[in-house]
């Protein structure tokens, strides 16, 4: 058999490892609430091809590796630091290991607000969405221990947004398939993804024995993963979609992708990927009602499939 096969492809790790983390400051507290997934690629062939189980550091390793770094990594509250974090961590330790491929995704826990105070209560939290943040980090040791380099990529999946008016869909193509009416005024929902893609970034490797020495040389890119480009790419995403006269998803999509890109110099590309949720203004024909003249329309149905699905990726001009 092996002389018509070989194996062409080998990855693998621990998915969605949940943790929670709370740093202290005093009575003042800190959380957050990760899914973290690992994924390793190396010199691991032989696990598959030979039965050679002395290549593999466990699945169960790897998550163990991912709470040790939440207890004692100093970059835990910043997920793209803390992904990083736990890449650069085995590619120094398993010398076997050349690529580490981690994803966190964090829900959002958002401080209860207190009468009288801007900074809300010290250690008291309530989901205020279900929207998550993600973090996608690819760690390269090809090129030898000491020069890695990391390509991160994050975002916001699962936003979920609606407009009742400043929607229209229009002059598009009408042929023997069509039976959509052009739309001055419609509703407008979609649930975002977002992704954007930071330059690619070296990184020292850490020298220290817990390893936890981990600089980010400045300029790289790496000042940018703050708490703002994150909560500034929502925010934007929130007012595009707010205040444009939307000729189509495509349309709105691209201003909302062009305005990361001017706001954020290290970011190199942004995409988003939006399924146009349909709502459909109920016939009420059948009581004598007018429920489907555009500015009498206020009962729809939701329709859950099919939906549109519109994406693209802006990019910044080399
Ligand atoms: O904004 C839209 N873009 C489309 O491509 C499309 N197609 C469709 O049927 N409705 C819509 N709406």
């Amino acid at each position: 058999m092996s002389e018509i096969s070989t194996l062409t492809a080998a990855r693998y790790g621990k998915d969605k490892v949940r943790v929670l983390r709370v740093v202290r400051d005093g009575s003042w507290h800190n959380i957050v609430e990760y899914y973290v997934t690992t994924l390793l690629e190396g010199d691991i062939d032989v696990s598959y091809t030979a039965a050679d189980n002395s290549v593999i550091v466990a699945t169960d390793s790897i998550k163990n590796i991912t709470y040790y770094l939440a207890k004692v990594s100093p970059h835990v509250l910043n997920p793209e630091r803390f992904a990083l974090h736990i890449g650069t961590h085995i590619l120094s330790k398993y010398s076997h290991i050349h690529k580490a491929f981690v994803t966190v995704q964090q829900v959002r826990w958002t401080r209860i607000p207190v009468d009288g105070t801007d900074a809300g209560h010290a250690h008291s939290f309530f989901r205020d969405g279900d929207d998550k943040r993600f973090v996608k980090v690819e760690v390269d040791a090809t090129k030898g221990k000491d020069k890695l380099t990391a390509t991160v990529t994050s975002g916001i999946t699962d936003l979920l947004i609606l407009k009742s008016s400043g929607s229209s869909f229009t002059n598009f193509i009408r042929d023997g398939y069509t039976t959509l009416q052009e739309v001055d005024d419609r509703i407008f929902s979609t649930s975002v993804d977002l992704s954007y893609t930071f330059s690619t970034i070296s990184i020292p490797s850490p020298s220290d024995e817990a390893k936890l020495e981990f600089v980010i040389p400045q300029g790289s890119g790496g000042d940018v993963w703050d708490e703002g480009v994150s909560s500034r790419a929502r925010k934007i995403t929130l007012d595009v979609f707010a205040a444009d006269s939307s000729a189509s998803v495509q349309a709105t999509l691209y201003k909302m992708a062009q305005q990361i890109v001017t706001e954020h110099a290290g970011i190199d590309s942004v995409s988003y990927s939006l399924p146009n949720k349909h709502y459909i203004a109920v016939d009420m024909k059948y009581i004598g009602l007018d429920n489907t003249t555009p500015s009498q329309a206020e009962v729809f149905m939701p329709i859950e499939t099919p939906s549109g699905l519109i994406s693209a990726t802006v990019s910044r001009k080399k």
